[in-house]
């Protein structure tokens, strides 16, 4: 007979007794921290030694002309490009720039990009109960094995991005605002800590635009939210406090009433400037 100890299996570790990835820790400090980030492209400075903070908790904008820096900033802060110098901190524990893509991701730090990307097949509420298993290859046998407490988690989901109602109806029928309320609803089954939001509104209808300001408005406090949008009625409507970017730095920072009255922004924003600032 075999002994006991040679059944053990050592090596194995069971996922529940896997130590998590170490919380964000926002003690002493902001919870996303940017120190003079530069990166260039083929000799262009895309950023150029770019410092700004989010604190935890804060819905912050960033508004800026076109090619100021804004997506690649994002790029930066998930993975995705590499910054030739600086410092990327989440929180005061993770270094970023010592991590990849996935390993930032799975950190607690969600993006959305501009264009919604759902499961058209599925339904609203599978599209959420995909988006909610951390282990992708369960996916098959998902469905059969939904416990009270994710369903809950589901229905919260549902009402907070206002989909209830349409929580059976193929995410393909949806509405193009409905499907960017979704996705946001699918990052936010991943439990993100902080979440990016590339220009939210583009091509929603005004009523849509006034829902997505009162869902990312309600996200606040509970996650750090940052968006990147060109309506300035949408960024007014929301924010706080807006940064400014221009030529991959911060050109200005404060409430949209202060950054609006700022020469230096309107100058930059020669061609549609004053009434869209002002708007
Ligand atoms: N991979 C790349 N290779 C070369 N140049 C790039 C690359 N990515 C960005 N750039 C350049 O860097 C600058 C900043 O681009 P970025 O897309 O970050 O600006 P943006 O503020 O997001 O602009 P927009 O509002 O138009 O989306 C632009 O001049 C762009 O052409």
């Amino acid at each position: 007979m075999k002994p006991l100890s040679s059944l053990i299996q050592r090596d194995r570790v069971f996922d529940f007794l896997k130590p998590r990835e170490s919380p964000v820790d926002v003690r002493h400090g902001p919870i996303l921290y940017l120190d003079e980030v530069s990166v260039s492209f083929d000799g262009f400075k895309a950023i150029d030694r770019l410092s700004l903070t989010i604190d935890d908790g804060e819905l912050r904008c960033i508004i800026g002309p076109n090619g100021a820096g804004k997506t690649t900033m994002m790029d930066i802060i998930t993975g995705k490009t590499r910054p030739d110098s600086g410092e990327v901190w989440f929180g005061t524990r993770h270094d970023l720039l010592r991590l990849d893509e996935p390993q930032i991701a799975t950190l607690g730090i969600g993006r959305k990009f501009q264009k919604p990307t759902v499961f058209e097949a599925l339904s609203v509420f599978e599209n959420l109960e995909l988006a909610g298993a951390s282990d992708k290859r369960l996916w098959p046998s998902l469905f059969a094995r939904l416990d009270a407490q994710a369903r809950e988690r589901i229905e919260e989901t549902l009402e907070l991005i206002q989909l209830t109602e349409q929580r059976d109806r193929a995410a393909g029928v949806l509405s193009h605002g409905q499907k960017q309320w979704l996705e946001i609803g699918m990052l936010l089954m991943q439990r993100p800590r902080l979440l990016l939001v590339d220009e939210p509104v583009a091509g929603m209808t005004e009523r849509e635009m006034a829902r997505t300001a009162e869902l990312l408005r309600g996200l606040a406090g509970r996650h750090s939210v940052v968006v990147v949008e060109h309506d300035m009625g949408f960024v007014r409507s929301i924010a706080n406090k807006v940064t400014v970017l221009h030529q991959g730095r911060v050109l200005a920072e404060g409430t949209m009433d202060q950054v609006s009255k700022d020469s230096r922004v309107a100058e930059v924003y020669l061609g549609a400037p004053e009434e869209e600032l002002v708007r």
